[in-house]
């Protein structure tokens, strides 16, 4: 397997809407999907609590086999990486604290059947997985909706502008890899990309309490624990390890709708092994981000982004995802200070002139 970084991130930019292959052009001013809460301060970003395993060999850095290494169950096994499983938010008010609109109505029955003229597609991306993609959409469309993590009126494109392109980024991961998600929210494209490719071990990167609740919940009502674990936090503390955590990496690092392409490769890069690559889900400016934003990526410590259309022939339009190999890794930037000699005096001070 080689090692690779892929980043996906969808959407023109924090909060930007996830492109995806409906016909329908999306509100550019809207991110219909997160709505008031990706604004909302992330006062939660931190771990939520000691780990009761003192060493997880699948986050110990270093590439997981997941034949011979598989990911603990979430929740159950390492709180660090997961919160304790809540029922609901209302009996929760410590998943709250990120902006939660209030108690949540009950799921009402949902709009989210696989619309016939996507089956095929549907079909040929999730395989035999393809009723955990609908348990997946469904979760979506009750839960995630009364949670606020999903507007309403998104219900009935989920299959079109968020499963199937997110799926199409599969194409783009090496067989057996690692994968991080960063900014997974309600678990785009990482959890999908869990459900389509049974070899991945897949961890979700998400600071927001409330979107963490939710993906714990999610990974085990579709029986993902063995392959699928969420850390809460940031990535750039998941990249820098934190207490009760090492240092996390993977192969291949995703991201749809997180952050333009320079702070997504600050945060990304870190995350993937040494020839590992960031796939990074994008929208229609794709190009000028690169452009834009191709000399920040090298001086990161990327090579030169690229540009793939997943999904040709599976879906119209095809995803778009840019990649960026982690060439380099960089440490941390040193401050500059005055120049010392080997004795620590500063060059050409008194001392010299005595
Ligand atoms: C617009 S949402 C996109 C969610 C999901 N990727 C999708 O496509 O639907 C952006 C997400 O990135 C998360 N986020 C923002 N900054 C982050 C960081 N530094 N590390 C990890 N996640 C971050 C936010 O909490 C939020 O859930």
């Amino acid at each position: 397997m080689t090692h690779d970084g892929t980043t996906a991130g969808a959407g023109s930019g924090p909060g930007g809407t996830p492109p995806g292959p409906s016909p329908v052009q999306p509100d550019p001013t809207v991110d219909p999907v997160f709505s008031a809460e990706d604004s909302a301060p992330m006062a939660d970003q931190s771990v939520s609590s000691p780990p009761s395993t003192p060493a997880d060999p699948a986050f110990s850095g270093q590439p997981v086999t997941p034949a011979a290494t598989p990911v603990a169950p979430v929740g159950a096994v390492d709180p660090v990486f997961a919160e304790p499983t809540t029922p609901a938010p209302t009996a929760a008010p410590s998943i709250m604290d990120d902006g939660d609109p209030g108690p949540g109505e009950p799921p009402a029955p949902s709009d989210v059947t696989l619309p016939p003229e996507l089956a095929g597609a549907a079909r040929t991306l999730f395989g035999d997985r393809l009723d955990l993609a609908a348990g997946y959409a469904e979760l979506l469309a009750t839960e995630g909706v009364v949670r606020g993590l999903i507007g309403p009126r998104e219900t009935p494109r989920i299959w079109e502008r968020h499963l199937l392109n997110c799926a199409a980024m599969a194409e783009r991961i090496p067989e057996g890899a690692s994968v991080i998600d960063v900014g997974s929210g309600a678990g785009l494209p990482g959890l999908v990309l869990a459900i389509a490719r049974p070899d991945l071990t897949v961890t979700l990167v998400e600071p927001l309490a409330r979107r963490t609740a939710f993906l714990v919940e999610a990974v085990e009502q579709l029986g993902l624990t063995r392959a699928v674990r969420v850390f809460r936090g940031r990535a750039e503390e998941a990249a820098a390890g934190t207490r009760d955590t090492p240092p996390l990496s993977a192969d291949i690092v995703t991201a749809r709708a997180v952050a333009a392409l320079d702070r997504l490769a600050a945060w990304c890069l870190p995350l993937a092994v040494a020839g590992g690559r960031l796939v990074a889900l994008k929208g229609a400016s794709a190009a000028e981000e690169i452009a834009e934003h191709g000399a920040a990526v090298a001086r990161l410590g990327g090579g030169e982004p690229e540009l793939h259309r997943c999904g040709v022939g599976v879906i119209d339009p095809p995803a778009t995802v840019v990649e960026v190999v982690r060439e380099r890794v960089i440490g941390p930037a040193r401050k500059k200070g005055p120049k010392r000699s080997r004795g620590g005096r500063r060059r050409g001070g008194r001392d010299r002139d005595r």
